[in-house]
């Protein structure tokens, strides 16, 4: 059995006027994040990770901010993808941690939300979706709320 890690980060700044979505659930937020797709940095990070393991390009490569079919695409469409990418070459995801910073909202109580929605679009089992999330204690872009960013690993596998 081969084994690969791969690491991604993403972060997007918060803007009014369109919905939170972290994880593939929607929040009830004053703000949400900016960006061609639904700026689901979790995701995005999420989505590297695997694609570093697999030593493939990045999800801008896959789904450039400049095709229109990617204008609000929901992100764990592209995470589907991303996991289709792998299957391809014969790889599989084993297991990803996350963690998101973001001062608000508080992501706790949505966590195994969260986590389900993203053992979906990885065929995961839920128990091998990793999930943490901490403010930045005030410093910062983050630390003000002007943005939210998000580091992820991933573990595959090929047979
Ligand atoms: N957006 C967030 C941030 C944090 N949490 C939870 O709160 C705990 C304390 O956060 P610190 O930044 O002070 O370490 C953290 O362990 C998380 O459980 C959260 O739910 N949402
Ligand atoms: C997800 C994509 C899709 O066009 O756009 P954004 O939502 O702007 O997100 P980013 O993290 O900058 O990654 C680039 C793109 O792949």
């Amino acid at each position: 059995m081969n084994f690969r890690i791969g690491h991604g980060y993403d972060i997007h700044r918060t803007i009014a006027g369109r919905p939170l979505v972290l994880g593939g659930v929607q929040f009830d937020a004053p703000f949400g994040l900016d960006g061609h797709s639904d700026a689901d940095a979790l995701t995005h990070a999420i989505c590297d990770a695997l694609l570093g393991a697999a030593g493939l390009p990045d999800i801008g490569h896959f789904f450039p901010n400049t095709d229109p079919q990617w204008k609000n695409a929901d992100s764990q469409v592209l995470l589907q993808r991303v996991v289709a990418a792998l299957h391809e070459r014969g790889w599989s995801p084993v297991n990803v941690d996350a963690t998101l910073i973001a001062e608000k909202p508080k992501i706790a109580p949505r966590l195994a939300e969260m986590k389900a929605a993203l053992a979906r679009s990885t065929g995961l089992p839920v128990d091998a979706v990793g999930l943490k999330a901490t403010t930045n204690e005030g410093s910062d872009d983050i630390g003000r709320g002007l943005a939210i960013a998000a580091h992820a690993v991933a573990l595959i596998r090929k047979a």
